[in-house]
């Protein structure tokens, strides 16, 4: 072995959290270590051996306690699989089990006496027994996962040295904690199989993604390694991130199998990545930004859009993507919330624009005053808004003719040719009136650039179109000699919260980048709408037939609380973006915690009370860390007097995020999307508010805006419920929401 080739040193996933759990000064010794041995990993200070009876296992020297256990991929190439105090390196090495998994074809290891002792710290302690009745054999507890074979087990993808232990086990406690050991895959297949998944389910839901596509040799480790489904730091920087941070951000160097697998992937054309909450789908957006900078050639431009719903995400992504990559990558990315992209390129065109732009409730008082001064009552200013933003503005109806011919497809009830008429000449006449009033709605902006980003195209495929025909060659005569300077704003367009986008952002965003490979790529989740922009993709340019994948791993909330939320969808149908239907199957966690609080109160007074009461009890995390989401502006005020009066601080969320920095945050359900804590209240879930009286009215004179609103609030609920990480209390007063019936009944059930 040369000390001077270069040597790979990598971390394998789970090793990262013993290392966190050593002493500070290990921790610093660990990454001097890492220096040292790549530097030469002969050098005698380090007193690299291999154990005894074993090829690829290796020890070296940490500290005078602490030694790195690793495994030799090839000469140069080291995997760091565990660091240990000295004393238990060496004994009984049996225990220490690696090999590649033949499902997946990743690397893994676990130490079984550590599994072992996992398991029995959790079995219950032993029980004082009465001196057994003779004959009588004492009742022994039936085996979690007897009803599967071994044969079964690891078709699943269990790591194999795992499955006699697996057979012991009795009780949910002993599975988590070998699930806490044992190898990711591991224990997503237990934990599935445990919560009453078919084996054929787990098959395709949680082995398939990730089983290798082709044969597995069991011997090359070399191949395994750079396999999606092992889970290593790849980097050196993502090594010292791992050593130095406290809270290293795990999402930044272990991606799962699924995630790094599309974050990789070469794409024919736009992608799409759904899958339920906390799976991980920003990750990805922002793991697929990095992986297409890097590809670039080298500049100075910033070829690559990255864009999402509101201004908040926008600075959220920001945020994570200068931690993920530096300023660096944040040099070659263009981050803009979608609608100032829009604003952007309307003022580009029209310097002159100067109309303030009003959000839709904004443009519903406008529409309210309008129809009051016409003293017009045929028709409700949200059902016209609605119209006049989906139908009029969506298709771009430029004439009362077209208006006529209109698809009013998901509108809801028909409408006759004099009654088009009549909305026709209102909608003529509320734009004349915003127009007057200096004003524009962001409808109005997305579908403005939209056009004119079309048109821009346009010429851009002209002159290219003209330069093909002149052999490609430039010196040409233009019609238009300006468009010859034209080129496509960006090479590649990253979309987050896809499902909130309206038809206008997508004709927008698909005309901003060449038909190419890997042009634009999006992550969403449909189950999350909480705006009313339902699309078909394919009819708007963007085809992503066959370039559709889903995460359905959470790496947010317990497998309680996505039960629960599970629970709120209640078997609706939710679309795909593309006009098929997406479902939810295979979502689950491997986190566990205690089950949602659910509770009635008297009246609203004493849900206040209950919430100050229960955040009061929350004193061991940070206030920050706690939120209570409720459905109206003037609750969410209420709330924070009752939590002022119990002496917790407290501040609201406004449409910029959390007003000031300490306190638990309060907010309407609307502000919580793309947001995580770590426990959360949601207050008010009653019949009237949610979803609320009006949409309940809609039932009798509008049955599918009926259908359509009340998915929205439901969507709405599901988005509140899936952003705690640990610990979730609903309550209501009244009669409880009806999205709540099938968890109420649930709990009826458990407690029967
Ligand atoms: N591979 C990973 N390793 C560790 N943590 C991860 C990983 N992937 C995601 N996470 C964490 O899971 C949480 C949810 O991730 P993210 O916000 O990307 O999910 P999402 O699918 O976009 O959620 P939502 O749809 O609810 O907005 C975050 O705290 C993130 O850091």
């Amino acid at each position: 072995m040369s000390s001077t080739a270069s040597v790979t040193l990598r971390l394998l996933d789970k090793a990262d959290k013993e290392i966190l759990k050593l002493p500070r000064t290990v921790k610093g010794a660990l990454y001097d270590f890492q220096h040292k041995f790549k530097a030469n990993p002969n050098a005698t200070g380090l007193q690299l051996k291999q154990l005894k009876g074993d090829s690829r296992l290796w020890s070296a020297r940490v500290n005078d306690e602490y030694r790195a256990l690793l495994l030799r991929l090839a000469d140069n190439d080291w995997l760091i699989v565990s660091v240990k105090h000295r004393k238990e390196v060496y004994e009984n090495l049996d225990r220490l089990a690696y090999g590649i998994n033949q499902i997946t074809g990743g690397i893994e290891y676990v130490d079984l006496q550590v599994v072992e002792e996992s398991v029995l710290r959790r079995s219950a302690p032993p029980q004082a027994v009465p001196a057994p009745v003779p004959e009588a054999r004492p009742a022994q507890p039936e085996p979690l996962f007897a009803r599967f074979s071994d044969e079964q087990l690891k078709d699943l993808g269990v790591a194999e040295p795992l499955v006699p232990v697996v057979r012991t086990l009795t009780t949910e406690d002993q599975l988590l904690g070998l699930v806490e050991y044992a190898p990711q895959l591991t224990g997503e297949i237990l934990l599935s199989l445990f919560d009453g998944k078919s084996y054929e389910d787990v098959l395709e839901q949680v082995t398939a993604p990730v089983a290798a596509p082709e044969p597995v040799d069991t011997e090359d480790f070399q191949a395994a390694v750079e396999r999606p489904a092992t889970m290593v730091t790849t980097t050196d920087d993502a090594l010292r991130d791992v050593l130095q941070e406290e809270d290293f951000g795990r999402w930044k160097v272990f991606l799962h199998p699924t995630q790094s697998r599309l974050v990789e992937r070469d794409y024919s054309g736009p992608a799409r990545v759904g899958g339920g909450p906390g799976t991980g789908k920003t990750i990805v957006a922002l793991h697929r930004v990095k992986h297409l900078v890097e590809q670039l050639p080298p500049g100075h431009t910033k070829p690559v859009l990255l864009t999402t719903y509101n201004k908040n995400l926008a600075a959220d992504l920001r945020a994570r993507l200068l931690d993920l990559g530096g300023e660096q990558l944040l040099s070659r990315v263009d981050i803009s919330h979608v609608d100032q992209l829009a604003l952007r390129v309307v003022r580009e065109a029209e310097p002159g624009n100067a109309k303030q732009t009003i959000d839709d409730n904004q443009a519903l008082r406008e529409w309210r005053a309008m129809l009051d001064e016409l003293g017009e009552t045929s028709w409700d200013a949200e059902f016209l808004h609605d119209e006049w933003t989906q139908v009029i503005l969506g298709q771009a109806v430029a004439s009362r003719a077209d208006y006529f011919r209109a698809r009013r497809a998901g509108r809801g009830r028909n409408i006759t040719r004099q009654e088009r008429a009549g909305i026709w000449q209102l909608a003529e006449k509320f734009t004349q009136r915003l127009d007057r009033l200096g004003r524009q709605t962001w409808a109005q902006v997305a579908e403005r650039a939209a056009r004119l980003e079309m048109h821009r195209e346009q010429r851009i495929q002209a002159v290219e179109r003209q330069r093909a025909e002149n052999g490609g060659l430039d010196n040409i005569h233009l019609q238009d000699g300006s468009a010859a300077w034209l080129r496509y704003r960006y090479r590649h367009i990253v979309v987050d919260e896809a499902q909130d986008l309206r038809p206008g952002h997508w004709k927008l965003l698909r005309a901003m980048a060449a038909h190419d490979r890997n042009d634009i790529f999006l992550v969403g989740d449909t189950h999350q709408r909480i705006y009313n922009n339902q699309v078909t993709l394919g009819s708007l340019g963007i085809n992503i037939r066959g370039r559709s994948a889903k995460l359905t791993l959470s790496y947010r909330t317990t497998r309680q609380i996505l039960g629960s939320a599970f629970g709120l969808l209640s078997g609706e149908p939710f679309d795909d973006l593309d006009g098929s239907q997406e479902t939810l199957a295979g979502y689950r966690s491997v986190l566990s915690g205690t089950r949602p609080l659910l509770r009635g109160c008297a009246d609203w007074e004493a849900e206040c009370e209950a919430v100050a009461e229960l955040v009061s009890g929350w004193r061991d995390i940070p206030s920050e860390q706690i939120a209570v989401c409720v459905p109206t502006n003037a609750m969410a005020q209420q709330v924070a007097v009752a939590l002022h009066h119990a002496g917790v601080r407290a501040v609201e969320i406004g449409p910029e995020g959390p007003r000031g920095d300490e306190g638990v945050h309060i907010g309407t359900m609307f502000r919580f999307k793309g947001l995580e804590y770590q426990r959360m209240i949601i207050a008010g879930v009653a019949e009237g508010l949610v979803p609320r009286t009006e949409v309940i009215r809609l039932k009798d004179t509008d049955a599918l805006r009926h259908r359509r609103e009340l998915q929205r609030a439901r969507s709405l609920l599901f988005v509140a419920a899936t952003r705690s990480r640990d610990t979730l209390a609903i309550l209501w007063h009244g009669t409880p929401s009806r999205f709540l019936e099938p968890l109420l009944t649930a709990e009826a059930h458990a407690s029967s």
